[in-house]
């Protein structure tokens, strides 16, 4: 008996190691209490999760080790807590606690532990997803634009509502079907296949004349699919689009040209071209000017220059950074002037801008105002002029309020205003606020010395233009251009050699590249009469024919020798009385 005895216990014992062994070898944690809380297993990954030894925690009372445990109200209630969550160090758990019976009774509670944080944070980033790809099927249902994806294989993944109507059926009569079966004429499964996007082609869909894109849906280098959009509903849309860009183009070029005009036009005293001593005298006296702010008068006849010397005027002083601003007072309609001049408050007459106008002054605040053609500037505006000038403020149409500005005001004229003061027509007052300091430049044939460097300035300028290699004028296109008496001074000067770019067809421009009013003028015999004396004419026709030839054969005295059908000596001789540059 006693040894039957002694092997049932050692069975039992063998079967209570076993029964450890199983417990402690299992991933998740597991701890049973009896009927008073007190711990009777407490397996290996419990330990673990708690940080506490077996022996420790078997035998004591489930709160010391677990303050805030749920078994003891499974022991109380007998009811089982299933898949309950809770967060130790971090790690996120799961416990299902259950009430052990025997005979009926409770006589204790198991709870088994499972850390589940991995798998929470993939729930998490499925969530993630599921919520993402929530939006996007919200967003391409309402978007304007018809849409559809299609994968590798060209079946359709997915399409939106704008797209479902225009096929006239429901998104799920689309979906999941090869994207041949639903639309004709389709190349979304070959986009699919071949990576190459499409943009811009024509497509007939259920009758209606689309304009579509299909792009590429590329992972990892490799083409998974591609989303196709209707770029138009209708092609008459896209004429319609087609007209607002080219108005839109046109605009463009619009302001471009302004821009290059306004740019073109800082002007500077280098870009000033003449050695005559009134254009020297004229830079000398405008660098002194420049860095007062007295008012400026610039006088001369058309085309002299006077623009470009207020543009001077203002790149020398120190308002350089500031606004230039050009107002041409004889190319105005006096009442659009005034407001063009001084601004307008909204509503200040039928027509006014909404917010009103910055007028023409306070834009050129801290910079300067450049008033051409001063001379026919109304009396009533001369009055408001004089009165800005002297109270250094202006008051904008409609409104009564007042703004301080500080603009330097450069006034130019090519009329004789003393006589238009006589005449009544400019007033005195004005004149001799205006006059503070005057700039007369002279007319172009009172110095026929600038004449040279300004027109190789121009063919300089023009050979840019115009991408050529004109190198001078002809010995008789010389004679005639010194002989004229350039009416519209530089600004002629420029035109003619502009026109003669037009028509030119060698290296030299000659009398028939001219208008036709100076090749008359040529033929005229006036050329000759001015002409003072007979040797000064032929020693300018020398002089220009040893200059072409020159240019002609870029330097080589030799061959501009034999051109000229001279020898080289007496070349020689021609270059140092001419003060010939080679
Ligand atoms: N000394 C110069 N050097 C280079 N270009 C000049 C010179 N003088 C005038 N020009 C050019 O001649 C043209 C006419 O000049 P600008 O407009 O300054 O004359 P203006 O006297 O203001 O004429 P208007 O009285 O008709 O307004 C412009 O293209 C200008 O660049």
């Amino acid at each position: 008996m006693a040894v039957e005895r002694r092997i049932k216990e050692e069975i039992q014992k063998e079967i209570e190691a076993m029964g450890r062994d199983i417990l402690n070898s299992i991933h998740n944690g597991v701890v049973a209490v009896d009927r008073r809380g007190i711990i009777v297993v407490f397996n290996k990954t419990l330990q673990r999760i708690f940080n506490c030894t077996e022996e420790y925690a078997v035998g004591k009372h489930i709160r010391e080790i677990v303050p805030y445990t749920g078994l003891l109200k499974v022991l109380e209630t007998g009811k089982s807590h299933i898949g309950r969550k809770f967060t130790i160090g971090g790690r996120i758990y799961l416990t299902n606690r259950t009430p052990i019976i025997r005979n009926g009774r409770i006589i204790g509670a198991v709870g088994v532990i499972q850390d589940i944080t991995e798998l929470q944070s993939v729930v998490d980033e499925l969530q993630s997803v599921k919520d993402l790809k929530g939006t996007l099927e919200t967003i391409l249902d309402s978007a304007y634009d018809g849409l559809i994806v299609v994968n590798r294989d060209g079946m359709v993944t997915m399409v939106n509502g704008a797209f479902s109507t225009l096929l006239g059926t429901s998104p799920d009569q689309i979906v999941g079907r090869h994207v041949t079966e639903v639309m004709e004429n389709t190349r979304m499964h070959i986009v699919a296949q071949t990576g190459r996007p499409e943009i811009g082609d024509l497509q007939r869909i259920n009758g209606h004349d689309v304009v579509v894109m299909r792009i590429p849906i590329i992972k990892e280098g490799r083409t998974i699919g591609a989303v196709g959009k209707i770029m138009f509903k209708d092609v008459s849309e896209l004429n319609a689009l087609a007209k607002k860009i080219n108005s839109l183009y046109s605009e463009l070029a619009y302001y471009k040209d302004e821009l290059k005009k306004y740019r073109e036009a800082k002007y500077g005293l280098d870009n000033i071209v003449g050695n005559s001593e009134a254009i020297k005298r004229l830079k000398e006296t405008t660098r002194k000017v420049a860095q007062s702010n007295s008012t400026v008068l610039i006088r001369g006849e058309t085309g002299t220059g006077k623009e470009l010397f207020a543009h001077a005027l203002h790149m020398e002083s120190c308002r350089r950074y500031a606004p230039f601003i050009k107002v041409n007072c004889a190319a105005i309609p006096e009442n659009l002037l005034e407001s063009e001049l001084f601004g307008y408050a909204e509503g200040a007459f039928t027509g006014a801008k909404k917010g009103g106008q910055v007028g023409k002054f306070e834009l050129a605040n801290g910079g300067t105002i450049f008033l051409d053609e001063i001379g026919d500037m109304s009396l009533h505006l001369q009055a408001k002029l004089l009165r800005v000038l002297q109270e250094k403020e202006v008051e904008r149409l409609g409104e009564n309020k007042t703004r301080k500005i500080d603009v330097r005001v450069v006034a130019a004229t090519n009329k004789n205003l003393e006589e238009l003061i006589k005449k009544g027509k400019f007033r005195a007052d004005l004149f001799y606020r205006l006059n503070v300091i005057s700039l007369t430049i002279p007319p172009l044939r009172e110095r026929m010395e600038d004449l040279e460097p300004l027109v190789y300035h121009f063919i300089g300028k023009y050979n840019h233009e115009f991408g050529v290699n004109v190198t001078g004028l002809a010995p008789a296109c010389w004679n005639l251009f010194r002989n004229y008496h350039w009416p519209g001074n530089i600004r002629e000067l420029a035109n003619v050699i502009e026109r003669a770019f037009n028509v030119v067809e060698g290296n030299t421009i000659l009398v028939q590249d001219l208008p036709m009013y100076l090749q008359k003028y040529g033929r005229s015999g006036k050329v000759l009469v001015k002409q003072q004396t007979l040797q000064a004419l032929l020693e300018q026709t020398e002089k220009a024919a040893i200059k072409e030839a020159l240019s002609i054969t870029k330097g080589n005295k030799a061959q501009a020798a034999k051109l000229l059908g001279i020898s080289r000596a007496w070349l020689y001789q021609k270059i140092e009385k001419y003060h010939i540059e080679v």
